[in-house]
C-alpha cells in the first residue's frame, strides 16, 4: 500500500507518543528466556522481527523462515546450534539470503557446530544440527557486523567452559556488543572486554527470578527528532519510556540533533523534544556513524530537508543490511532534487536550495527509508511506497503520525 502525505504542519500542542520496546534490546532478552526460563519480559517490542524472534524460538517445527529480521537470523544460528539433538533449516526472505553470515557460521564451526548452506555459501539458507560445543575460544573479523559477536556471546555462558571471542579489525557498532555485555552483566554472568578480547563465564545454575523492562526503541524516535528539527520553533513533542542511561547507543540521538536545533529533556522516564534554534544554513553537519548506523537515513533525510551540507562516515555496514541503504538514500534523494555522492562507507550531501513536490519515494522492503523519509511531509507533499513496511520494527508509526498532525492518505 502506498500512502501520500500531504504537507503537513505539527501546531505548538506538547504531543505524546509511547513507542514500543527497543528491538534489539527484545531479541536479546528473548533469546536468553529461551536459555533461562526464570526471565521475565516487560514492554516486549510489537515489531514484525521480534514477533518472528519469539515463535522461532517457541516453535517445535524443523523449518524456520525469519523473513526480513537480520539480528533474528543471525541470533537464531546460534542458538540452534546448541540445541542438542535438534535439527533445523532456518530461511528467510531472499534479501536474507543475500545478507551475508559465514563469519558468524565459521566462529560457531570453529566452537565445533555443525552448520551446512543449502544455498549460498556464506548465505542462509541453513541447516543446522544442534550438539554440544566442545571448544570455548574462536577468533572472527569485527568489522563487518556486531551481530555475529552479540549472537555468540548470547550463548556463550551456556558453553561448558564459557567462551573467548579475539576480534580482528576495527569493530563496529560497539554500543550493540555493549548492549549484551550489560544484559549478561544484569543476569550475573561473568564477562569481560579488554582490548580486542571478550570472555563470559559459563553459568549452568539456576538464576534468580529475574524482570526485566525494555526501553522503548531510541532508533524508532529517531524519526520524531526529524519531525522537531523540521518544524517551528517552539514544537514539542514527548516520547516515552526512555532513560537517560539507555544500553542504546542510538541514544546519541539527544547529542545529535542538537546540531538541528533540538534539546532533549528527560524526565519520569519519558524524553521531550523542543525545537528551541534555527540553524544556520551555512553550517555543515559531520559524523561517525559507525556506532549509529540505523540512524544513518534519518539524519541525512533531515540535514537534506534543512538544506544543510552534510557529511556522513562509518557507513560501511549500510551496504548488507534491509537493501543497500547508501545507494537507495542517494536514488531517494535524488528524486527529490538533492545532490548526494556516496562511497562503500561514506554519503555527502550538498545543501540543497529547493524540495520537489509529488515525488514517489521507493522503501525497497526497508522500514527505515519509509519512516526517514515521512517528515518530509512537513516540507512538501510525498508518497512512500509500500508503507506497511514499517512494521519490521514499528507497526504503529502511521497511526502516531497522524496522531502528531501529519495528513495521510
Ligand atoms: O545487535 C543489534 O541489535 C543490531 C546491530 C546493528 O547491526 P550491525 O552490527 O550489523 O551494524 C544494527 O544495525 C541492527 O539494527 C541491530
Ligand atoms: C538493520 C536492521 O535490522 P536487522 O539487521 O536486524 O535486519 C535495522 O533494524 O535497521
Amino acid at each position: 500500500m502506498d500512502i501520500q502525505i500531504q504537507k503537513s504542519s505539527i501546531d505548538n500542542i506538547l504531543k505524546e507518543i509511547e513507542i514500543t520496546g527497543s528491538k534489539s534490546e527484545s531479541n536479546r532478552l528473548l533469546l536468553l528466556q529461551a536459555l533461562y526460563p526464570e526471565i521475565s519480559i516487560d514492554n516486549l517490542s510489537n515489531s514484525d522481527d521480534s514477533v518472528l524472534m519469539q515463535k522461532a524460538l517457541e516453535s517445535k517445527d524443523s523449518a524456520i523462515d525469519i523473513h526480513h529480521a537480520g539480528t533474528a537470523m543471525r541470533f537464531l544460528t546460534a542458538y540452534f546450534s546448541i540445541q542438542d539433538n535438534r535439527e533445523v533449516v532456518i530461511t528467510g526472505s531472499s534479501r536474507m539470503k543475500e545478507r551475508p553470515i559465514k563469519i558468524l557460521v565459521d566462529a560457531l564451526k570453529g566452537l565445533g557446530a555443525d552448520i551446512g548452506y543449502l544455498e549460498n555459501e556464506g548465505f542462509p539458507p541453513l541447516k543446522i544440527k544442534g550438539k554440544k560445543l566442545s571448544n570455548n575460544k574462536v577468533t572472527l573479523k569485527a568489522n563487518v557486523s556486531s551481530q555475529y559477536i552479540s549472537a555468540l556471546l548470547l550463548i556463550a555462558s551456556r558453553l561448558n567452559n564459557g567462551m573467548e571471542l579475539v576480534l580482528e579489525g576495527k569493530i563496529t557498532s560497539v554500543p550493540y556488543i555493549k548492549m549484551t555485555l550489560s544484559l549478561l552483566d544484569e543476569l550475573g554472568i561473568q564477562t569481560e572486554f579488554k582490548d580486542n578480547t571478550i570472555k563470559v563465564k559459563s553459568k549452568d545454575a539456576k538464576l534468580q527470578l529475574q524482570r526485566f523492562t525494555v526501553e522503548s526503541d531510541w532508533s524508532s524516535a529517531s524519526y520524531f527528532y526529524s519531525v522537531v528539527a523540521l518544524s517551528a520553533i517552539g514544537t514539542q513533542i514527548k516520547l516515552r519510556s526512555y532513560k537517560s542511561n539507555s544500553l542504546q547507543g542510538d541514544s546519541v540521538l539527544s547529542a545529535i540533533y542538537k546540531q538541528f536545533g533540538v534539546e532533549t529533556t528527560f524526565e519520569n522516564n519519558s524524553i521531550t523534544l523542543h525545537k528551541s534554534s534555527i540553524i544556520n544554513s551555512q553550517s555543515r553537519i559531520e559524523l561517525d556513524l559507525s556506532n549509529a548506523p540505523d540512524i544513518a537515513q534519518t539524519i541525512s533525510v533531515t540535514a537534506f530537508g534543512l538544506g544543510l551540507e552534510c557529511n556522513l562516515i562509518g557507513l560501511h555496514t549500510l551496504k548488507i543490511k534491509e537493501t543497500d541503504r547508501l545507494v537507495a538514500l542517494k536514488t531517494e534523494l535524488e528524486k527529490l532534487g538533492a545532490q548526494v555522492a556516496i562511497t562503500d562507507k561514506a554519503l555527502q550531501l550538498k545543501p540543497a536550495t529547493h524540495i520537489k513536490g509529488d515525488i514517489s519515494i521507493a522503501t525497497y522492503n526497508d522500514h527505515r527509508m519509509a519512516m526517514a523519509f515521512a517528515p518530509l511531509g512537513l516540507k512538501t507533499s510525498i508518497i512512500i511506497e509500500n508503507a506497511d513496511v514499517v512494521s519490521k520494527s514499528y507497526p504503529q508509526f502511521w497511526e502516531d503520525f497522524k496522531a502528531i498532525g501529519f495528513i495521510i492518505k
